[in-house]
């Protein structure tokens, strides 16, 4: 019998015996560096002239992988390729297709260090984070192969006299899936396994920073024996085959996690009909935030600036779910701006391989400028506290940066960073604190630090976010626990993790017989 489900434990690498497991799985990575990863259309390994190198964002001369572009003619294969393979993954029963994915955590599990080295590597994360990413993927192995065998069952219709009727869920067919670079992993993996597993066949468009952990996804899902042409791995540029394949008359739904501009444009290109199109595409699109934590003034102010730090500074804040903009309530302002001051400068900012590492790099060079450029705005906007700095000679380092005095309304309050920036911002009261959470034009994540019951009752009423955290961080959600995905500009709010996901990419038949 299956065991229920439960999040996989996070590493503890304050033991020695974990530390020393994970330099090993450093150096087994490290010497596998540089190699050279095929497109796989229909279980077939081709490799094109073209490349996209992946490179360390701590060491930008050091190559991680040299990875297979696609172009639209292969792009066109993969298509044909998922229809045909639909006709028969649509006919596996849905046990047997969650097995694939029971057997595919199974495998992650043996691998798990490695995987969250290739991480560490190519995205920049430090151990902690890696070590997130893969226990998500993990669990979001396990969670959906489970949701999938309980939607396999009859579902619940009203008894009707002289009929039987009964509600199934079916697969709509090809998908398109376009993840982003930073859960290269679980994000990779979620997105692709839901439908997959709900009997649709996709096409894999990998970010094109992170094609190399994408490629160690694929040999995962390979080895647990997922038939050929169930999941098409097509590395390319999204520009060039992106929009080819969201276009595409033969897919039936898009599954994009990323900026909001991009999503935007994938949501208008996939309402243009194409000629020979039967069905109304499906986006599913997971986009931007800009996150808000207030601090009230009744509330433990150690543990909140301490919650606030995680949430910006986790990944470089290089999270959907990062706080940008912290709202501290009347008085609790200058005691606040002295933690955070202190605190913040004692983050430890370098290679993210190095044990101890507090922030690692940002992930490129064009993410380097944009957020350097922020701070070139912030310092205008706001009163520089900590940071400032960066250093993009050997990787792409960017220091933690508070900017305090903050107006509302200011660019750096209101326009997703993606880096380690936070803008503080003076509320008189509560009520304005929340006003002023509200008024971006993205609803993703957000926090309230306080011990009045009143005000979190208000917050839980008005704080209009997908994803609301009390009196702890405001990133890290748990699979099946705090499913994901955020209101307004922030996405579609498919809520990643939870229990309504798979249905998203399935249709529902009412099938009705009278004896
Ligand atoms: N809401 C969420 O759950 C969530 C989770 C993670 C990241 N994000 C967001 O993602 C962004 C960071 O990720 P990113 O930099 O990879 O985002 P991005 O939008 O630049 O890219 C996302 C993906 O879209 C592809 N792409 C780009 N242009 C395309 C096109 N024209 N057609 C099809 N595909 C195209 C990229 O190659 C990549 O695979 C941030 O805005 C972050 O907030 C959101
Ligand atoms: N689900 C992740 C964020 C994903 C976006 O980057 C969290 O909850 O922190």
């Amino acid at each position: 019998m299956l065991m229920p489900f439960a999040n996989e434990p996070l590493t503890d690498f304050t033991r020695e015996d974990n530390q020393k497991k994970m330099k090993e799985a450093l150096e087994k990575v490290k010497s596998r560096l540089g190699r050279e990863y095929p497109l796989i259309i229909g279980g077939e390994q081709i490799y094109t002239e073209e490349k996209i190198v992946s490179y360390n964002p701590s060491c930008h001369s050091e190559v991680i992988g040299r990875v297979s572009r696609a172009h639209q003619a292969l792009a066109q294969r993969a298509v044909e390729t998922a229809a045909e393979a639909f006709l028969s993954w649509r006919q596996v029963p849905p046990e047997a297709r969650a097995r694939y994915l029971f057997k595919a955590a199974a495998i992650m599990r043996k691998r798990k260090h490695e995987l969250s080295a290739w991480m560490v590597l190519e995205a920049g994360k430090n151990w902690a984070e890696a070590d997130a990413d893969t226990a998500e993927a993990i669990d979001l192995l396990e969670f959906y192969g489970r949701e999938m065998i309980h939607l396999a069952q009859p579902q619940p219709v009203t008894p009707y006299p002289g009929e039987e009727n009964t509600l199934e869920y079916l697969p709509f067919g090809v998908g398109v899936i376009i993840p982003p670079w930073n859960f290269p992993l679980a994000i990779l993996t979620g997105t692709t396994v839901g439908p997959v597993v709900a009997g649709n066949t996709v096409v894999l468009k990998p970010a094109s920073n992170t094609p190399v952990i994408a490629y160690m996804f694929m040999e995962i899902m390979q080895e647990a024996g997922l038939p050929p042409g169930v999941i098409n791995f097509l590395p390319g540029s999204g520009g060039e085959i992106g929009d080819f394949l969201v276009e595409h008359p033969l897919v039936h739904f898009i599954n994009f996690t990323g900026s909001r501009d991009v999503g935007l444009h994938i949501n208008s290109l996939a309402a243009r009909i194409a000629p020979g199109q039967k069905w109304i595409k499906r986006v599913v699109a997971e986009m931007g935030g800009k996150n808000a934590i207030i601090i009230d003034e009744e509330c433990n102010l150690d543990e909140a600036v301490a919650g606030v730090i995680t949430s910006a500074y986790g990944f470089s804040g290089q999270k959907c779910s990062a706080c940008s903009r912290l709202i501290v309530v009347g008085d609790a302002y200058r005691p606040v701006l002295d933690r955070l001051t202190e605190r913040v400068a004692q983050l430890k900012t370098g290679p993210a391989e190095e044990y101890g590492t507090d922030v690692g790099p940002v992930i490129d060079d064009a993410s380097y400028n944009k957020i350097m450029g922020y701070i070139q705005i912030g310092r205008e906007e706001g009163r520089l506290l900590v940071g400032g700095q960066g250093d993009n000679s050997r990787g792409y380092f960017i220091w933690p940066t508070v900017f305090a005095d903050v107006a509302p309304r200011a660019r750096i309050a209101q326009e997703e960073i993606f880096g380690p920036v936070l803008a503080v911002i003076q509320a008189k009261t509560f009520d304005e604190a929340i006003a002023i959470a509200n008024d971006t034009e993205y609803g993703l994540t957000g926090g309230v630090y306080s011990r009045n019951r009143a005000h979190l009752e208000k917050a839980r009423r008005e704080f209009h976010a997908g994803n609301l955290y009390f009196n702890r961080k405001c990133t890290g959600a748990l699979v099946g626990v705090q499913p994901f995905g955020g209101f307004k500009m922030s996405g579609t709010n498919s809520k990643a993790g939870g229990r309504e996901y798979l249905k998203l990419f399935m249709q529902a038949k009412s099938i009705s017989e009278r004896f």
